[in-house]
């Protein structure tokens, strides 16, 4: 019986939802044993400096592909989220599972909702895109960065140096966290979810059929659907992690909704459009041709020159 080597990141969320892909292909009755290899990342190793400054967000991925390239794993479950548009050569996605819940989630001290929250209480998010949505409708709260697994995060809520954080729901109900542990849910109308959030990718190589047919098993052909519209969208607005950038598509009796924005990290420009298509592609083109028409790529641009990025 072949042994499948599964990567995974060291961290809870990782882990958990490492597990969960995994319990799935075991129900499945494969002629395979897996096995979980975690790997520290460098993305991992620098959670206090500035993710941009080293790489970006495709860090936690990229060790993780090259150990699945030198044959050390054969796959590896990712937040779709942290996945760049464009996979190195020789991996592809082998699929899709269902998504998770994709809201944000507040989380505040005492339990107060968001419009409840004190004038200037100060916000934990190292999100801009969370930041800029949420200024957008509450000018006066301070958004503060806050880094770390999702565990350090509450701790750091405890300890005062903050009235509330926003998570992703996701993360919350994979790991378990009880619905009253969560304030409130933002409706993606108040805050619309990052491209991909709640969706998961196994990555394995181009050439592991027996492992892909497999994988297949596992497929939500509509999360597939949803999110291929969300990441063209992000790849044609190449925003780089310094612009907010927000996307969320759904399958409709029309075709393919899919709700795109792009605005200022003080949420006071925001473009926003919605978007209906048969095809996700087209739809994910649509929604990038028109933010961009408003004026989302000359905000994108301006934003890159001020950052003294190319
Ligand atoms: N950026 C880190 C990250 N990547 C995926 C998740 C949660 C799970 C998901 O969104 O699918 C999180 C934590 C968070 O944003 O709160």
């Amino acid at each position: 019986m072949r042994t499948i080597v599964v990567g995974s990141r060291r961290s809870k969320l990782a882990l958990t939802q490492t597990k969960w892909v995994v319990a799935k292909l075991e129900q499945l009755g494969l002629p395979f044993r897996f096995e979980i290899r975690e790997i520290t990342t460098k993305g991992d190793k620098v959670l206090d400096v500035t993710l941009s400054k080293v790489g970006g967000k495709g860090l936690f991925v990229k060790e993780i592909e090259d150990a699945m390239l030198n044959h050390e794993i054969d796959m590896a479950v990712h937040s779709m989220k942290d996945v760049p548009a464009v996979l190195p050569d020789g991996l592809v996605i082998g699929c899709i599972p269902e998504r998770e819940d994709v809201r944000d989630a507040l989380i505040s001290k005492n339990g107060t909702p968001f419009s409840s929250l004190k004038e200037g209480a100060v916000v934990g998010t190292s999100s801009l895109r969370r930041g800029a949505q949420l200024l957008a409708v509450r000018s006066d709260i301070r958004i503060k960065s806050v880094r770390g697994n999702i565990d350090t995060r509450l701790e750091k809520l405890k300890n005062g140096d903050y009235d509330a954080i926003v998570l992703a729901a996701a993360g919350l109900k994979r790991m378990g966290w009880s619905a009253d542990t969560v304030t409130e849910f933002f409706d993606p109308d108040i805050c619309l979810p990052a491209i991909g959030q709640g969706a998961l990718a196994v990555e394995c190589r181009a050439d592991d059929g027996e492992l892909l047919d497999a994988l297949r098993k596992l497929d939500s052909a509509e999360t597939a659907e949803t999110v291929k519209a969300e990441r063209v969208f992000l790849d044609k607005m190449e925003g780089g992690c310094q612009v907010p950038i927000a996307g969320l598509a759904k399958k409709t009796a029309e075709g393919i909704s899919l709700t795109a924005l792009v605005a200022s990290p003080d949420g006071k420009t925001v473009y926003k459009e919605t978007v209906v298509s048969h095809n996700p592609v087209t739809a994910g083109e649509k929604a990038a041709d028109i933010l961009s028409r408003q004026g989302a790529k000359a905000l994108i641009e301006q934003v890159k020159a001020e950052l003294g990025q190319s």
